[in-house]
C-alpha cells in the first residue's frame, strides 16, 4: 500500500524496513508485474541460500526473530544503572533470527519453488507486495529484484528456472568454497555437532575451535570429495571418488527395479538394506577358504569381493532377494569410501576425518560401515567423525558468503538448537478438526522434509568381529517423516552471552545427572511422562478450558510422548541431551502448542496469598537480632523453594492444605544441620566473627526460582536484608515461563506489591527503575527520598526450570560485572545444574530436594532435604 507522496509500501512492524528509495522498474513498465528494483536496499534482506547438487536441493533460510521493544523506562534506568551501553555492539546488521534447514529432491524441484514462494523467500521474507488494485499509484509489485546464493552445479543449470518462475537471480558460489565454509562454521559455532559412531554407539565429541586445523572433509553426495582443510578458506581438493551416494541410489534402483517401484526412493532402499543378508551376494572370505584368514587378520565372514557371489551361482537377478542387493551395495560403497579416505589421511598425515552429505543421511548402519572400514585400515589409529548437519554444509556455506550477515563471527553461546516438537513431527496424527497455525505448519511441511537425517532405528550392536554381520534392525522402519529430525532449527540470538563468573567456561558443563546412564534416562523419562495428564489439565485450565484448548492440550501430550518415547529408543537424537534439555524441550513443546503460561492462575493465585502475610513476616523478622534474622531468612528461603509445580510429591502435599499452611509446615520443619549446610561459613561472610565486621557485598544476582511464597516470602525478604545492609539486587527471573516459576516480567509488579509493606524494598526499587510509574506511598507519610541502593530486575534469556551458564542474556552478563555475590535458588538451577558450576564470586545455591531419587542420588540424603552450598570465590 503506498502512502501518498512517498514511495513506502505496506510492511509489518516487527520487520526491518525495506530502503524504497531509488527504487525503479527492471524491464518492460508495460508488463503486468514488472520487477521492481531497490538499488540502495542493502542485501542484509537476504534470507536465502541454496546448494542444488545432483540429488538434492538443500535451502537454509533464515527468519527474523519478532522485534522487541526495550525501550520502555525500566530498561531505561537499568541499562544507566548496569552501565549497558546503547547502540549495536556489532558492525554489522546481524539480527536475532533463526536458520532453518529443509531439502528436497532435485528431481522434484518444482516442489521447492512451490515453497520457497509460499514462505515468500524470494522477497526476503516479507509479505507479497503486489495487490490487485489497478490503481497506477499501487505500484505491482511482483518482487523485489532478489539475488540468492547459490552453489551445487544445479545453481547453473536451474539460473533461468528460478528467474521465470520467482524472478530470483542466483549469484553462484564455488561449492568447494561453500563446503568448507560451512564445515569450519558448524565445527566452531555449534556445540556437539561432531560425532563417532561405532558399533551402534554415537558419542558426541566437543572440538576445540582453536585446534580444528588440519582436517579430512569428506561429502558424500551423489558423488564424493576429498577435501584437506587447513584452515577458514585455505583448502585444497585432493581427491575424491565418483562411486558415491548416486551409485547406491542409482545402481541399487536398476538392480531392485523389478521388485520396488520405479520412482522408488532413496529411504525405501535404504530400508531394504536393513532386512538384507550380504552373504547371498558377497563373496566372503569362508567362501573362498571355508574358513577365517587369520594370518591377515580376515574373518570367514569378512568380504573379499563385494557381489562375488553372484559368479558362483547361474541366478537370475530376480533370484536374489532385493534386501541382500542393497545391504551389499550400500557396505560395498561405504567401505569403499572409508578406505579412499582413510589412504587421503595417511597421505597427508590428517588425524581427523568428517564426513558430510546426504549420503549418510544419520544412518546408523552407514556411519558403522564408514567408521569401521576407517577403523579397519588405520589400524585403530584414526576414526571417523560425522556432522549433524550433514548435507547442508553447502548451503550453510552459501548462505555465510553473504557478507553482511556477518554469520562467521558469531560464537556458540549465540546459537540456541531447538527440535521442532509439534504435531507435524509426530506425523500430524491430530483427532479432531485441524490446529490454528500448526495446520499451516503441517500442510507446507509436508512437501518437504525440514531438517532430515532421518535415523532408522537399528539398535546398537549391528557389527560383528572382524567385519560387519547381517543388521540386527530386522522389520524396523526409517523415519521418514519429519519427526526423524536429527538437527534443529538454529535459533540464532545474538545477545546471548557466556556468563562471565564462570570460572572455566570450557569445562562448565550445566547438568548434574548423566542421562547416558540408561537407567537415569529411563528414569527421568518416566517422571515426565507420569507429569504429564497433570501438566496438560493445568494447561488447557490456563487457557480457560476451551474446546480449542482441550484439542491443543490433547496434541501436546501426544507430541511430547511421541519426543520422550524416541529419546528412550535413541537418546542422542536431538544431540547430546541432559536433564536441562529435558525440562526446556517441554516447555518449548508447550509453546509450540500455544500455551503460553500453564500456571499463569496458580502463580497469581499463590502470589497473593503470600503477599497477604509478607508483612507480618517482615515483622517477625525485624524483632530478631541479626544472626538469627539471617538464619530465618536463609530457612525461610529454603522451606518455601516446596512450591514447585514441577514435583510430582510437592503437588500431592498441596492438596493436604492452603499455602499459607504447606508453607508453615514446611518451615516447622526445617531442622539444622541441613543435608548440605554451610551456613556458618556464609553467615561469617556476611556478619564476620568477633569484632571483625566484613564489608558488605557489593552487588548480588539473585536466580529466583517460583512464584509465590517462593519468590514474596523466601527470596524477597533475603533481598531486602542484602538491601538493607548495602548490597545491590538483581533479581534475575526467567525470559519465558516455565511451570510455576517467576519470570523476569512479572517480577516488577510482585515488587511494587511488596514494596507497599516495606520501606527498604520501595526506596531500593524506586532506585532500581521498577517503580517508575507506580504510585507510591510510603509507609510513614513522607515524601523525602532517601538515597538506597537499588534493586533491579534482569532477564536471564532462559525459559527454562534449569539456566545453562554457557547462554546468558546480554542483559545478565552486563549485571553480573559488578556482582561479587550470586545466590541460585532452586532446584532445577542449582541441583539438576550448577550444583558442581564454580564460579569467580561467592556463590551460594539454595535448594529444598523434592524428588527422593535426586536426594539419594546427589546429597544422599531424602525428599524434603536442604542444600545450603557456600563456596567462597574461586
Ligand atoms: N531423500 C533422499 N533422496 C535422494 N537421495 C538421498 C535422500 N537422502 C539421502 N540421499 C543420498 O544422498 C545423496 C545426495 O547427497 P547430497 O549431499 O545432497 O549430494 P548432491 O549435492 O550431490 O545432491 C543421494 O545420492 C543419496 O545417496
Ligand atoms: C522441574 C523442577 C526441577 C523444578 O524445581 P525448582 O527449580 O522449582 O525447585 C523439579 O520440579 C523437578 O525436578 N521435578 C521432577 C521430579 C519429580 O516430579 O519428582
Ligand atoms: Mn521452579
Amino acid at each position: 500500500m503506498a502512502t501518498k507522496g512517498s514511495n513506502s509500501i505496506h510492511r509489518s512492524s516487527s520487520r526491518p524496513l525495506l530502503d524504497l528509495s531509488k527504487a525503479e522498474i527492471q524491464g518492460n513498465v508495460e508488463e503486468k508485474y514488472p520487477t521492481i528494483l531497490l538499488p540502495n536496499q542493502s542485501d542484509d534482506l537476504s534470507h536465502l541460500a541454496l546448494d542444488i547438487g545432483g540429488s538434492l536441493i538443500k535451502l537454509v533460510y533464515f527468519s527474523r526473530h519478532e522485534g522487541q521493544s526495550t525501550n520502555d523506562k525500566r530498561m531505561k534506568i537499568l541499562k544507566d544503572k548496569l552501565g549497558i551501553l546503547n547502540g549495536n555492539r556489532r558492525s554489522y546488521p546481524i539480527l536475532g533470527g533463526r536458520l532453518h534447514f529443509v531439502k528436497f529432491e532435485t528431481n522434484k524441484i518444482n516442489e521447492c519453488l512451490e515453497f520457497i514462494y509460499s514462505k515468500k523467500l524470494h522477497c526476503g521474507g516479507w509479505e507479497s507486495h503486489h495487490s490487485d488494485s489497478t490503481n497506477d499509484q499501487n505500484a505491482v509489485i511482483k518482487c523485489i529484484h532478489f539475488v540468492t546464493k547459490a552453489t551445487g552445479g544445479g545453481a547453473y543449470k536451474f539460473a533461468d528456472l528460478f528467474k521465470e518462475r520467482l524472478g530470483i537471480s542466483l549469484d553462484k558460489e564455488d561449492e568447494m568454497d561453500c563446503l568448507v565454509a560451512g564445515a569450519n562454521f558448524l565445527l566452531k559455532a555449534i556445540r556437539h555437532e561432531a560425532y563417532t559412531h561405532m558399533e551402534g554407539q554415537k558419542e558426541f565429541i566437543q572440538i576445540d575451535p582453536n585446534d580444528l586445523f588440519p582436517y579430512l572433509l569428506v561429502n558424500i553426495g551423489s558423488g564424493v570429495s576429498m577435501i584437506k582443510v587447513d584452515g577458514d578458506g585455505k583448502f585444497e581438493r585432493v581427491s575424491g571418488t565418483n562411486v558415491g551416494g548416486g551409485t547406491y541410489w542409482g545402481l541399487g534402483r536398476l538392480l531392485t527395479n523389478w521388485f520396488v517401484k520405479i520412482n522408488s526412493s532413496f529411504d525405501e532402499l535404504l530400508e531394504l538394506s536393513q532386512k538384507g543378508d550380504n552373504r547371498t551376494t558377497d563373496m566372503l572370505v569362508g567362501d573362498i577358504y571355508g574358513t577365517d584368514y587369520p594370518k591377515i587378520g580376515l574373518s570367514a565372514s569378512t568380504i573379499a569381493s563385494s557381489f562375488g557371489k553372484a559368479t558362483l551361482e547361474n541366478k537370475e537377478l530376480e533370484e536374489y532377494r532385493p534386501e541382500d542387493i542393497s545391504l551389499s551395495l550400500l557396505r560395498m560403497i561405504s567401505y569403499n569410501i572409508g578406505q579412499i579416505s582413510y589412504l587421503n589421511a595417511l597421505r597427508f598425515g590428517l588425524k581427523r576425518i568428517f564426513f558430510g552429505g546426504f549420503f549418510i543421511r544419520g544412518h546408523a548402519y552407514t556411519m558403522d560401515a564408514i567408521s569401521f572400514a576407517v577403523h579397519f585400515w588405520s589400524k585403530g589409529t584414526a576414526q571417523a567423525m560425522f556432522l549433524r548437519h550433514e548435507g547442508f554444509l553447502g548451503a550453510l556455506g552459501a548462505f555465510m558468503s553473504y557478507e553482511k550477515h556477518g554469520l562467521d563471527d558469531l560464537m556458540v553461546h549465540q546459537f540456541v538448537e531447538r527440535f521442532p516438537m509439534g504435531a507435524p513431527y509426530t506425523g500430524g496424527k491430530i483427532h479432531g478438526p485441524p490446529l490454528r497455525n500448526l495446520n499451516e505448519k503441517a500442510s507446507l511441511e509436508n512437501m518437504c522434509t525440514e531438517i532430515t537425517a532421518p535415523v532408522p532405528m537399528t539398535p546398537p550392536g549391528t557389527t560383528g568381529l572382524g567385519g560387519f554381520e547381517v543388521p540386527l534392525s530386522k522389520g524396523s522402519t526409517l523415519r521418514s517423516d519429519a519427526s526423524a529430525l536429527n538437527v534443529g532449527v538454529l535459533h540464532l540470538i545474538p545477545t546471548l552471552e557466556v556468563f562471565p563468573l564462570l570460572v572455566d567456561p570450557k569445562m562448565y558443563e550445566p547438568n548434574t545427572v548423566d542421562l547416558s546412564d540408561h537407567s537415569e534416562l529411563e528414569y527421568w523419562l518416566t517422571i515426565l511422562s507420569e507429569h504429564l495428564p497433570d501438566l496438560v489439565d493445568k494447561a488447557v485450565a490456563s487457557e480457560g478450558g476451551t474446546d480449542d484448548s482441550k484439542r491443543r492440550g490433547d496434541a501436546f501430550a501426544r507430541a511430547f510422548s511421541a519426543h520422550l518415547a524416541r529419546l528412550m529408543e535413541e537418546p542422542a537424537a536431538y544431540g547430546k541431551l541432559g536433564l536441562a534439555n529435558l525440562l526446556e524441550m517441554r516447555e518449548e513443546c508447550l509453546r509450540e502448542f500455544q500455551f503460553v503460561d500453564a500456571y499463569r492462575s496458580i502463580k497469581q493465585r499463590e502470589n497473593e496469598a503470600s503477599l497477604a502475610v509478607l508483612h507480618d513476616l517482615l515483622m517477625e523478622l525485624d524483632s530478631l537480632d541479626e544472626e538469627t534474622r539471617l538464619l530465618t531468612l536463609i530457612e525461610g528461603v529454603l522451606a518455601a523453594n516446596i512450591f514447585d509445580w514441577g514435583s510430582r510429591a510437592c503437588v500431592d502435599l498441596y492438596h493436604k492444605g492452603t499455602i499459607i499452611e504447606i508453607y508453615r509446615m514446611s518451615r516447622n520443619k526445617m531442622q539444622r544441620p541441613w543435608r548440605v549446610d554451610d551456613f556458618d561459613a556464609f553467615k561469617e561472610r556476611m556478619l564476620g566473627s568477633g569484632d571483625k565486621k566484613p564489608l558488605p557485598h557489593r552487588r548480588a544476582l539473585l536466580f529466583v526460582d517460583n512464584s509465590g511464597a517462593d519468590i514474596v516470602l523466601g527470596m524477597l525478604p533475603l533481598a531486602r536484608e542484602l538491601l538493607r545492609r548495602g548490597t545491590e539486587v538483581v533479581l534475575v527471573g526467567n525470559s519465558l515461563p516455565a511451570l510455576n516459576d517467576v519470570t523476569a516480567m512479572e517480577l516488577p509488579d510482585i515488587v511494587a506489591e511488596a514494596a507497599k509493606h516495606c520501606d527498604i524494598l520501595r526506596r531500593a526499587a524506586e532506585s532500581g527503575g521498577l517503580l517508575v510509574d507506580a504510585m507510591t506511598n510510603t509507609l510513614d507519610g513522607s515524601k523525602e527520598k532517601l538515597p538506597s541502593v537499588p534493586l533491579m530486575v534482569v532477564e536471564n534469556g532462559c525459559g527454562s526450570p534449569c539456566i545453562d551458564f554457557r547462554q546468558v542474556s546480554s542483559e545478565l552478563a552486563a549485571a553480573a560485572k559488578d556482582a561479587d555475590l550470586i545466590i541460585l535458588e532452586g532446584m532445577g538451577r542449582s541441583l539438576h545444574t550448577n550444583l558442581y558450576a564454580q564460579f569467580k564470586c561467592d556463590a551460594l545455591k539454595l535448594a529444598m530436594v523434592k524428588n527422593q531419587r535426586l536426594a539419594e542420588k546427589l546429597v544422599q540424603g531424602n525428599i524434603y532435604d536442604c542444600v545450603c552450598k557456600y563456596e567462597p570465590a574461586y
